[in-house]
């Protein structure tokens, strides 16, 4: 009788010693693993990085309704003030899309914390939807366009532009509630105005790193004039099927914008993630400011100093738009 309990409390301290060394020497092996977006990418099977946490389901194959968060296969990374949370909220509608809530900033601002947190940020999704998330400022710098191709390197891509001498008074009107703002011309000079109005010099670098078949370029202008076009045209990159129809949008003459038609069953499921006024259903005040006015010697200068980076962009993406001349 000693001699069995003396075996079995050994033998329980032995499998305790070998349960906790394993433990040890599983958190130790590589701490940084998990948290290294490179690691996690190449660490693991050799998929694409499309299948991360799993909050609420344990199967691990591709059974439809297993709902799990996915890692974007298609980013919208620019350009600010053109549109693009329009453009993220309007694509929220369709049944094969899932969009991040917000922007996360993680191949710029956020890349220290891996991939895992990334994933951890969208929202559960089924196998047949494609995951989006926009983040204007992935443009703007080479570095974090190499690490969204070392990511995925198939991953889908838009970009959304906007007459560019329209683009600036909108990010004056954006800042226009803070204090002490100068006036629109002297603010114009302030800031780094040919910097903002040339889109070619980022685009080409987007078109030097990845192939041209992942990279959609619309327009802020079509978005605002013709959703359901633009609509069309993404589900069209993306091979998803034609889901929206006209009556997704209704214009709406005191906003002077398209807004969600709210009688659709997905707009409710959706109006407490979008930013948007539940009976209109258009976007808050934050979108579709007041310009301020601008004088016509001044648009032209705009125009002029514009119109040679427009025509470096047309000629590079393939079409053109019908922006301020001169
Ligand atoms: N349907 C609809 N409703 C409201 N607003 C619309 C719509 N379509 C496009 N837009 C234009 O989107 C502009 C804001 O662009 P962004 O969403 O990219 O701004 S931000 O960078 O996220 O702050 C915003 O710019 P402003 O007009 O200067 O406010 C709008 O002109």
């Amino acid at each position: 009788m000693e001699y069995r309990r003396l075996f079995n409390s050994k033998s329980l301290m032995v499998a305790a010693v070998v349960i906790l060394l394993v433990v040890l020497t599983t958190y130790n092996s590589s701490p940084e693993l998990h948290n290294h977006p490179v690691a996690y990418s190449r660490a693991g099977t050799d998929r694409q990085p499309d299948e991360v946490t799993l909050p609420t389901c344990s199967d691990s194959g591709e059974d439809k309704n297993c709902m799990k968060s996915r890692l974007p296969k298609c980013l919208i990374i620019g350009f600010a003030k053109c549109g693009t949370y329009s453009l993220i909220a309007f694509l929220a509608m369709h049944p094969d899309i899932v969009t991040a809530k917000r922007e996360i900033k993680f191949f710029n601002e956020n890349y220290d914390k891996g991939l895992n947190w990334y994933a951890e940020q969208m929202p559960p999704s089924g196998s047949s939807q494609i995951t989006i998330e926009k983040t204007p400022g992935y443009i703007l710098s080479k570095t974090t366009l190499d690490r969204i191709h070392e990511y995925n390197s198939s991953i889908k891509l838009i970009v959304i532009v906007r007459d560019p001498v329209i683009r600036l008074p909108s990010s004056y009107a954006h800042q226009e509630g803070k204090r002490n703002i100068p006036s629109f011309p002297k603010w114009f000079r302030s800031v780094n105005f040919t910097d903002r109005m040339n889109y070619f010099q980022y685009i080409s670098v987007v078109y030097k790193v990845f192939p041209k078949d992942q990279i959609l370029v619309l327009c802020e202008e079509q978005l605002e004039d013709d959703p359901l076009s633009v609509m069309r045209d993404v589900e069209q990159f993306l091979g998803i099927r034609q889901a929206f129809k006209e009556d997704h949008f209704i214009f709406n003459e005191d906003k002077g914008f398209y807004c969600f038609n709210t009688s659709y069953p997905r707009f409710r499921e959706l109006s407490d993630v979008l930013r948007v006024v539940p009976a209109t259903g258009c976007f808050s005040n934050a979108k579709g400011r007041v310009h301020p006015d601008i004088s016509p010697a001044l648009l032209r200068e705009m125009a002029s100093i514009a119109t040679k980076y427009n025509e470096q962009l047309f000629a590079l993406i393939g079409k053109r738009f019908n922006w301020t001349e001169p």
